[in-house]
């Protein structure tokens, strides 16, 4: 059964076309995982189809109820005890509730709404790994019809039936899971790869022959002054028309290489590169001490004693279960809570997973520039690494997509003037590439990382 059916839908932003789509179908039985970079329009697509945002051209039939999760921004208020209980959900204010648990009380909700399909815009992201497989487990029982974007591979591979790809302002549609998308993928870059070589191999070829000929046209000489009137006039005859031969057959391989089908070289994606300023020396070899004190958000105690140290060069991972208090603790080491004893010559740059260390109203450059030691030409040459290239530095934070705020915010403190590093959740919503490129740059550093993931 049809369920949803997209037809001629279009949207921009400031004249750039975010995509163009000419048809899409979702039927009853369907599990698509819709994969693309950041900032390629998965987001704004989701939104689209659930009806909470309008294209500028094109219009989405929906021939069954539809139940969104967008991503990680609103949080609905009540939830009944029923399901509290079968997602163990955290009994706290929600002010209080940590990302992974907002993002299951939505899930939560939407997957008892009796909806045909679901749509949910990066589920996995915030959950931990039981979370994850709680979702699995139960979009796998879900009737109806789901489309979600998720940057989890494991994930989109136990669950998919289908994936769409959005990549330059298109969406295609391959059969199968994640697995079976990246060997079709390959297929395709593979054969357009070989089919452009063949095409300026040929073309090449052919050009040269041309050439050749012409060379050879030009070559043949003028009869000798030596040479009798009427011995001349032959040579003259004969020379002309071997000279139209060869002109001739010069432009016949030229018509040929204008006739070849054209083939465009295949797009090579420049990578994602993650820079780390240089940082105040750091003298002291043990940066942080745990003192044995509680990790508590107000009255609630998530943990009684945390001991421990984290010394020079470190590279600390901070694990544990949704709610279990991970953010609370990298916020205690940021604030220098006084049960810690931080080094003094300690600068804690921190990247939390609400991006707060990013305003809103100011573009992605004027946000990097501020605090940081560098100069704008350095800045923008370290922004355009991370693909945000000429006018892109100009967007506001307020328009970015979630994967491009997660960049602009580790840029920012990667290029502070700090030599600890304090990351919460870092690699939520970024895509495949980016994320090689963070955990690159940070496993080459010589930077204190206290990382919870
Ligand atoms: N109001 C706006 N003005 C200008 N550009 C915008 C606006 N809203 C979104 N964009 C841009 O549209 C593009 C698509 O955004 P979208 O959130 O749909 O991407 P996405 O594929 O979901 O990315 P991610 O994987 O990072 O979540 C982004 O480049 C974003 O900066």
């Amino acid at each position: 059964m049809l369920f949803l059916k997209v037809d001629h839908l279009e949207k921009s932003y400031g004249g750039r076309t975010i995509f163009s789509i000419e048809s899409l179908y979702l039927y009853d039985q369907d599990r698509i995982g819709l994969v693309g970079r950041n900032g390629e329009g998965k987001s704004t697509l989701l939104s689209m189809l659930a009806g909470t945002a309008d294209p500028d051209a094109g219009v989405v039939e929906r021939y069954g109820s539809v139940s969104y999760v967008p991503k990680l921004e609103e949080l609905d208020s009540e939830i009944s005890a029923d399901l509290n209980g079968k997602w163990k959900l955290a009994d706290q204010g929600q002010d209080q509730i940590s990302g992974g648990e907002q993002t299951r009380r939505k899930i939560a909700q939407a997957l008892t709404s009796n909806a045909n399909v679901l749509i949910a815009d990066e589920p996995t992201s915030h959950l931990d790994v039981a979370g994850i497989e709680q979702l699995e487990h139960e979009l796998q029982a879900f009737k109806g019809a789901i489309l979600l974007t998720s940057h989890d591979k494991d994930f989109l591979n136990k669950l998919c039936t289908a994936i769409w790809e959005i990549e330059a302002g298109q969406v295609t549609v391959y059969e199968g899971n994640y697995d079976a998308y990246l060997k079709q993928k390959q297929i395709e870059t593979d054969k357009s790869q070989r089919e452009y070589q063949e095409y300026t191999r040929e073309k090449n070829r052919l050009e040269q022959a041309a050439r050749q000929l012409k060379a050879k046209s030009d070559g043949i000489k003028k009869a000798p002054s030596r040479m009798g009137n009427s011995e001349a006039r032959l040579h003259k005859r004969s020379a002309g028309v071997q000279k139209a031969k060869l002109n001739r057959a010069a432009e016949a391989m030229e018509t040929r290489s204008r006739k070849l089908e054209k083939k465009e070289k295949p797009k090579e994606h420049e990578p994602i590169v993650f820079d780390l300023a240089e940082f105040p020396a750091l003298h002291s070899k043990r940066i942080i001490q745990f003192n044995g004190s509680p990790v508590k958000v107000g009255s609630v105690t998530l943990k009684q004693h945390v001991n421990g140290e984290v010394s020079l060069g470190s590279r600390l991972a901070i694990i544990g279960g949704n709610g279990s208090g991970k953010s609370t603790l990298l916020n205690q080491i940021v604030n220098h809570d006084p049960s810690l004893t931080i080094a003094q010559p300690a600068k804690i740059g921190f990247f939390n997973q609400h991006q707060e260390n990013l305003e809103n109203n100011k573009t992605i450059l004027e946000n990097t520039m501020k605090d940081s030691p560098y100069n704008q030409t350095f800045i923008r040459k370290m922004l355009a690494r991370l693909a945000f290239k000429r006018d892109d530095v100009h967007k506001k934070a307020n328009v970015l997509s979630g994967g491009e705020r997660m960049r602009a915010s580790l840029v920012k403190v990667f290029l502070g003037n700090y030599n600890v590093l304090v990351l919460d959740e870092p690699t939520n919503y970024l895509d495949l590439d980016t994320k090689e490129a963070l955990t690159e740059v940070l496993a080459a550093s010589w930077y204190d990382h206290i990382c919870d993931s």
